[in-house]
């Protein structure tokens, strides 16, 4: 017998629950000061896990919210919270997360992401490249070989008034019907962001790796054949693009060993719950 919808409604957040309470036990240390907490439906698990390790566990750490959801996971979980632009500045730099958790929803081979399905990329992006070890927590559907595979377009974050130039310049770069997400069913209208600005999903076909690039293919759009990092270059060189949910380059542990710092978008991991209640753990190579 086919299991029910709600039969597999609850195996996908166990799944999620899993994947989260396994990332929080492998990555987050009692001497850790300053945790990002990303957004999502997986990002509730992750404080529930920090939660769960009792008020002593988190009395010296501090919780640095992606957005208006974070705020209230945290808050209501009695953790300390601190916005992004209110940590401490030593030496004249403010200080680095020590580790932040967010959820996805694409995850390629290499640990490049797709994120703003729930409209929070901006901010999770500012608090992933804060954070010297970013871990991204999912279940197994989104674990993919190439992004726009399943979830096939990227979200973008535009200024309301660039929307239009914005939809015409995604076509001429090869994305099909590029679209301005509507807020319903819970509110008429745009799709509005907490920093007051609309998302524009973009389809694309599969985005291609660095080692898929030949001679021929050279990932720069031709015959809509794109490149991640080519393909967010274009991007957040248009006019009106505030920020785009593509994370990608290199993560914190390689960020360092560039002295680039503040730059890593990618998670050193990614956690996924399966329906089977294992967690499968795709690491930084
Ligand atoms: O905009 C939302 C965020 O990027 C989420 O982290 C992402 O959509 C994954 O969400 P969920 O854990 O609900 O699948």
């Amino acid at each position: 017998m086919a299991a029910s919808a709600s039969d597999v409604a609850a195996l996908i957040e166990s799944a999620k629950k899993a994947a989260a309470f396994q990332a929080v036990e492998d990555h987050l240390s009692p001497t850790d000061k300053f945790v990002g907490i990303g957004s999502g439906s997986t990002v509730v698990y992750v404080v529930e896990a920090i939660a769960a390790k009792g008020p002593s566990f988190s009395a010296n750490m501090t919780f640095i919210p992606t957005g208006s959801q974070s705020k209230g996971l945290i808050r209501a979980a009695g953790l300390r919270l601190c916005n992004l632009d209110e940590r401490p500045v030593i030496n004249g730099v403010s200080v680095a997360l020590d580790v932040a958790f967010d959820g996805a929803d694409e995850v390629d081979e290499d640990l490049n992401l797709i994120k703003g399905g729930g409209a929070c990329l901006f901010q999770e992006k500012l608090v992933a490249v804060a954070a010297r070890k970013f871990i991204a927590v999912a279940d197994s559907r989104k674990q993919s070989p190439r992004l726009c595979t399943k979830w096939k377009t990227i979200p973008i974050e535009v200024l309301p008034l660039a929307a239009p130039d914005v939809l015409n310049r995604l076509k001429a770069m090869g994305s099909p019907n590029p679209v301005v997400r509507s807020g319903l069913p819970s509110k008429a209208g745009e799709c509005v962001t907490d920093n007051g600005m609309w998302i524009i999903d973009a389809p694309f076909p599969p985005l291609l790796l660095p080692k898929d690039l030949t001679a021929e293919v050279d990932g720069t759009g031709k015959n809509g054949a794109w490149e991640i990092g080519r393909l967010a270059e274009e991007l957040v060189k248009l006019p009106g693009i505030v920020e785009i949910g593509l994370f990608h380059g290199f993560n914190g542990v390689q960020a360092v060993g560039l002295g680039k710092e503040f730059q890593a978008q990618k998670p050193v991991a990614a956690y996924f719950g399966t329906p089977s209640g294992e967690v499968q753990v795709q690491n930084a190579a």
